[in-house]
């Protein structure tokens, strides 16, 4: 994990507590990193681990394994690089890309730089329904015609989570280049004001026709949710409580993910996310059902210490930790993760 002072040092408190926190008295954030702890791995013995394969299978096509780059905002704070430098590491360790919707660097920008570094890299685009629409429209556009290829809906962002870090430290960003660059900095508070409460069901039928792209949902945590996203047609769905940022004292991912696998597993692809670290935590997530596993701090923190390779180097540590769990295990191929080599796990 990384040291907090360290971190300070490098980006400032305001950019730190602005990625560091969490929504209220920050029971979630933690909760996402504890609750892996609580499941145990039931290693099989004398199977022939010899030859691994980490593939999964997303939007009906195969990927050479399930570690995805969560979205997240404002990534030139952490690092000058930016986005560029999260895209690039994606790009070398063939890992799916998600770009935020409050990127500071431009979706055509970042598909160049990934396609520079690995041609036919994977990308999707997040979007945050905006008030004014013509913005969200906009960014669609701009995502589909620079090769996107699925547009993730965040859904738990109606208003921001009770933030008190941002509340004492009045961070501002420079560059969302969704809204005009050049204006003056913003905090993040008139930043969250853009976003549109009224948001339904109805609005996110109408984006995913406008999309002409797979809709995956962000941020959904009960059962209920996840079959209303499978009736509306989306081909993926996230089990997030947006890293800790939002409502304080959720579900972990993990946790949230168990009933929902049960109640729509098999029907549309499940995603997950909060506090993965470690490949182990990753081996977890399949074995309860998922098909990938999204990162978030962890790999900024890998940004802001050494940029694209930095955040490439965590990337690789994470695939290799998944790698020797699969050996360790005795489960040579991901895809074959199952219930059976997971439990309860008491904690003292
Ligand atoms: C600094 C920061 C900015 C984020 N920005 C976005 C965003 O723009 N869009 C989004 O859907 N999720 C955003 N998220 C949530 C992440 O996509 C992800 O759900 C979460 O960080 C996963 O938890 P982890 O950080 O513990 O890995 C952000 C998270 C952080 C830490
Ligand atoms: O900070 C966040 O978690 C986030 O998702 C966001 C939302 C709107 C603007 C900037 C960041």
């Amino acid at each position: 994990m990384s040291d907090p002072l360290d971190l300070e040092a490098l980006i400032g408190p305001g950019a730190l507590g602005y990625f560091a926190g969490g929504a209220g008295s920050e029971i979630t954030l933690r909760d996402n990193l504890a609750s892996w702890s609580r499941y145990a791995l039931h290693p099989r013995v004398l199977v022939d681990v010899s030859e691994r394969d980490l593939g999964t299978t997303l939007l009906g096509r195969y990927r050479p394994h399930p570690v995805v780059v969560a979205p997240m905002a404002y990534q030139k704070h952490a690092h000058e690089v930016g986005e560029l430098g999260t895209a690039e590491a994606a790009a070398r360790t063939e890992s799916l890309y998600v770009l935020s919707s409050q990127t500071t660097t431009s979706p055509p920008d970042v598909a160049r730089a990934m396609e520079a570094v690995a041609p036919g890299s994977d990308r999707w685009f997040q979007l945050y329904v905006f008030r004014d629409r013509a913005v969200s429209h906009d960014l669609v556009v701009q995502a589909r015609e620079s090769g996107y290829e699925a547009l993730v809906i965040t859904v738990d962002f109606p208003v921001a989570g009770w933030r008190e870090r941002d509340r004492r430290t009045g961070f501002t960003v420079e560059h969302p280049v969704a809204l005009n660059p050049s204006g003056p900095p913003l905090t993040t508070e008139q930043l969250f004001a853009m976003h549109d409460p009224s948001l339904t069901w109805d609005d996110i039928g109408e984006f995913a026709d406008a999309a002409g792209m797979p809709v995956v949902l962000k941020g959904i945590l009960r059962p209920d949710d996840a079959e209303r996203a499978v009736d509306s047609g989306a081909a993926g769905i996230i089990v997030s409580n947006h890293g800790g940022r939002q409502l304080d004292t959720t579900l972990s991912g993990i946790d949230a993910l168990v009933p929902i696998a049960q109640a729509v597993g098999g029907s549309v692809d499940l995603l997950v996310d909060g506090g993965v670290t470690r490949g182990w935590d990753v081996a977890k997530a399949l074995a309860l059902g998922a098909d990938a596993v999204l990162i978030g701090r962890h790999l900024l923190w890998g940004l802001a210490r050494g940029g694209a390779q930095g955040a490439e180097d965590v990337l690789r540590q994470v695939l290799a930790e998944l790698d020797s769990t699969l050996a360790l295990l005795g489960c040579p191929a991901a895809a074959d993760l199952d219930a059976s080599y997971v439990g309860p796990r008491a904690v003292g």
